[in-house]
């Protein structure tokens, strides 16, 4: 009986295991490239995207030694606590408008490279940093390589509002676009909402296959209550999406 068990447990735990370390090779490949490319001792200031992707870029850039002056820019609070065990130069937006180059993850980058951002609900800040970057650069595994926004990325775009306009902003959506079934986005280690660092709720909205997000993003940044919305268009300068093989393909922005 126990040798049945086993048998029939064992194929789909190594299968699973196995697509999971590709996946993460696959963002260390990226991460690793991208920072021994765009990050260079040149350079002052460098922002910190958030999510499970820049780990790797941290994790290369603290072992260089010719980095250590250069000053880093978190988008979140797991960004700041990546920064600070790491031992890097921690610094703010107060005493550092202008960012040389921002190294950040995606959940979905087009061929225009417009991405869909905030499934670790960070966008609000990650928009911020990025648009005071000289350089956006995005790191990722290639499975976030799309043609069209919303076909690789299932979970919706997410969009941060503020907590009292919550409902009526998924009314607006609703009506606006009636299949988007808009979800207020749920904590699961805490009762209620998720809460984001700026202390404000997360709508995931499903649009199906974004043929415009520029419009879409202008559209919906207009609903009063909205503070920001997961889409970035035109603003990231090259992608690199790393394979489980090691390999990379690097795509700019034409
Ligand atoms: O809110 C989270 C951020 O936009 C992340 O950069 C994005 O979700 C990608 O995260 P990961 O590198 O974990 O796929």
């Amino acid at each position: 009986m126990l040798y049945f068990l086993v048998k029939a447990i064992t194929p789909s735990v190594t299968r699973r295991h196995l697509s999971t370390t590709a996946i993460e090779q696959g963002k260390k490949a990226a991460a690793y490239r991208a920072v021994d490319e765009v990050v260079h001792s040149s350079l002052s200031v460098v922002g910190i995207g958030s999510g499970s992707t820049i780990r790797y870029a941290v994790d290369r850039i603290k072992d260089r030694q010719d980095l250590a002056h250069v000053t880093y820019i978190p988008t979140s609070f797991q960004s700041r606590m990546l920064i600070q065990d790491a031992n890097l130069k921690l610094g703010n937006l107060e005493q550092h408008p202008a960012i040389d180059v921002t190294i950040d993850g995606a959940d979905e980058v087009d061929s225009q490279l417009n991405c869909i951002k905030g499934g670790g609900a960070c966008h609000l800040q990650e928009k911020i940093i990025a648009s005071a970057s000289k350089r956006f650069i995005i790191i990722a595994d290639d499975r976030k390589k799309s043609d069209t926004l919303g076909v690789n990325w299932t979970k919706g775009v997410p969009i941060e509002v503020l907590p009292m306009a919550f409902s009526v902003i998924m009314l607006h959506l609703k009506t606006y676009f009636p299949s988007a079934a808009p979800k207020l986005r749920m904590a699961t280690e805490k009762a209620g909402p998720v809460v984001t660092d700026n202390g404000n709720f997360i709508l995931d909205v499903h649009f199906g296959p974004i043929s415009s997000p520029s419009d879409l993003e202008n559209k919906l940044i207009r609903i009063p209550g909205v503070i920001e919305v997961g889409l970035f268009c035109n603003l990231t300068d090259r992608a690199y999406f790393g394979s489980s093989d090691g390999s990379i393909h690097v795509a700019n922005r034409g």
